[in-house]
């Protein structure tokens, strides 16, 4: 798989304050990759030094194995703030004003104004449309370069629980036409619901990174119940797949190694004459994951 974007130890201090600590990541094509974190831990800082707007302290970083120009940034569609679209102006002067000012052309108006669902409303003016839209529309404007790369900072901020599903399944949309896309976020279920990838930072360090589904996969707990607690209790103590077990009320709740599942402690109590009256396993949350990480 091709890198798009390699992040290569990234510092930036605004002056006594580390914003970002020796940041390293790499992005693949084709992913959705999602910087998590919570607010002021180095997202925006991240996304505006690899869009050359702001400078890094330290390190450096390569867009498709080159460093920045001309030439890679028309590869790449950002969306870090909400544009200023002329209020009295339609969807479409807007997005030819737009083009306009990035060098582009006007063939690919249509195109985008049908991709993000604004094609039937093309010739209603800005102040009409919805907060949703309006994040739509800039997300089209982003596109307007038919860019490989989109790179948006928070883009479902602001937006009601509609606006919201909307500008998701927009992102998958775009994404599912062989675009990558890199994406910061405060928001967990965003990105679970989102990303590919995710990278968690915090006070501008990187405190966990890999693939999405392999993050919550690692995590999941076995649940059991039996009326015989405590030969339960001693048995999982010798159990050697047994990361940790604690009691959760009537409950018992169980980690175990790779490799292992809920059929091998179904198993083992099985053999030792202990019934289960419940066994289930749980996803941990990404949630609990993020809050084990940012605890460490
Ligand atoms: N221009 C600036 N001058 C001084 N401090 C800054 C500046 N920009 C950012 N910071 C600080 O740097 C840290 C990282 O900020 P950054 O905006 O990158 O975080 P973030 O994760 O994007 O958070 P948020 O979601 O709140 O935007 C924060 O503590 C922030 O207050």
């Amino acid at each position: 798989m091709a890198t798009v974007l390699d992040i290569d130890n990234l510092s930036k201090s605004y002056g006594s304050l580390q914003a970002l600590d020796r940041l390293t990541l790499n992005v693949e094509k084709g992913s959705i990759y999602g910087l998590l974190g919570p607010n002021g831990s180095g997202k925006t800082t991240t996304l505006g030094i690899v869009l050359n707007v702001l400078k890094p302290d330290r390190g450096s970083f390569r867009w498709f194995g080159s460093p920045v120009s001309r030439a890679t940034k028309h590869r790449i569609g950002a969306l870090l703030e909400t544009p200023n679209f002329y209020p009295y102006l339609t969807a479409k002067r807007n997005l030819q004003i737009a083009a306009d000012i990035k060098g582009v052309g006007h063939s690919n108006i249509n195109k985008v104004l049908d991709l993000v669902g604004l094609g039937t409303r093309s010739n209603t003016s800005f102040k009409g449309f919805s907060l949703g839209m309006k994040q739509r529309l800039a997300l089209a404007s982003a596109m307007l370069s038919d860019p490989e790369v989109l790179v948006l900072d928070e883009p479902t901020n602001g937006l009601d629980p509609q606006g919201i599903a909307e500008v998701r399944d927009l992102i998958l949309r775009i994404a599912a036409q062989d675009k990558t896309i890199i994406l910061a976020s405060h928001l967990l279920d965003e990105v679970e619901k989102v990303c590919t990838h995710v990278a968690v930072l915090q006070q501008g360090k990187l405190r966990a990174n890999g693939e999405v589904s392999n993050i919550l996969s690692a995590n999941e707990e076995v649940i059991i119940s039996t009326p015989d607690t405590v030969p339960a209790l001693e048995l999982l103590a010798r159990l050697p797949y047994i990361i940790s077990f604690r009691q959760d009320k009537q409950n018992i709740v169980l980690t175990l190694q790779d490799n292992y599942s809920s059929l091998d402690v179904n198993r083992d109590m099985f053999a030792q004459g202990i019934v289960l009256s419940q066994l289930f396993v749980r996803r941990k949350s990404l949630e609990a994951q993020f809050l084990e990480i940012i605890k460490e």
